[in-house]
């Protein structure tokens, strides 16, 4: 039987790749894959989570057909290895970090797939984005301007087939809701 591909979005600094790291082992141990992205983001920039490549190196794989899923957002280009499909055809879960805007292009490929945003409030956001201190204040404005866009879209646009995760509170709190999310298919 094939497995779920579960696709987490959320505005930038709600707390995918803190989230994604938090629950890491508990995923694992639940045999659910997490999946490294590729980004054209400097080596720095992306941390463990994800391979940084070059623009033309993002190309070249692109044309040599390496990516599942791919999708450009914030001047950058992201993909998602192929390797996904193998695991999903063994009958893995495998969880990603997705695109909010890449949403409908991503279901069309992948039809039961289970959506999770993750929400948090919009000042905490700010202050989050600005503690982090990975992007300009004129880059976070942007971000943020775009968040505004997506959130109240998806949450009446998508109903059933979208899993709600607030993460203003404690971090372990939301990885909590996430495993019982996953464990039941619904949300508590
Ligand atoms: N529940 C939380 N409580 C406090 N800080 C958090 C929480 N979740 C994430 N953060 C912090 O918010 C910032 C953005 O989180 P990050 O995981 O990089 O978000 P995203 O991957 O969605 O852009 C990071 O500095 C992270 O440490
Ligand atoms: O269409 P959107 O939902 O806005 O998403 C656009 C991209 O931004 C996020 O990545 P990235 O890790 O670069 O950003 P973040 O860490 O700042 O969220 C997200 O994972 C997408 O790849």
């Amino acid at each position: 039987m094939a497995g779920r591909l579960i696709y987490l979005i959320g505005p930038s600094g709600s707390g995918k790749d803190s989230l994604l790291d938090a629950a890491r082992p508990r995923l694992v141990e639940r045999g659910c894959r997490l999946v490294r992205r590729v980004i054209t983001r400097s080596a720095e920039a992306v941390g463990e989570a994800a391979q940084g490549v070059s623009p033309e190196q993002f190309a070249a794989m692109d044309a040599q057909g390496a990516f599942a899923l791919s999708w450009q957002a914030n001047g950058l280009s992201y993909g998602i290895p192929r390797e996904i499909d193998d695991w999903l055809a063994a009958g893995d879960d495998v969880l990603v970090n997705g695109s909010r805007a890449h949403l409908a292009q991503t279901r069309e490929r992948y039809p039961t797939l289970l959506v999770l945003l993750l929400t948090v409030d919009q000042a905490v956001l700010r202050q989050r984005l600005i503690a982090r201190g990975r992007e300009s204040l004129e880059d976070i404005e942007e971000r943020l301007a775009r968040n505004a866009r997506f959130t109240a879209e998806l949450i009446a646009g998508n109903g059933a087939g979208l899993f709600v995760l607030d993460n203003s509170g404690p971090l372990e709190h939301t990885v909590a809701r996430l495993l019982c999310c996953l464990d039941h298919g619904h949300s508590i």
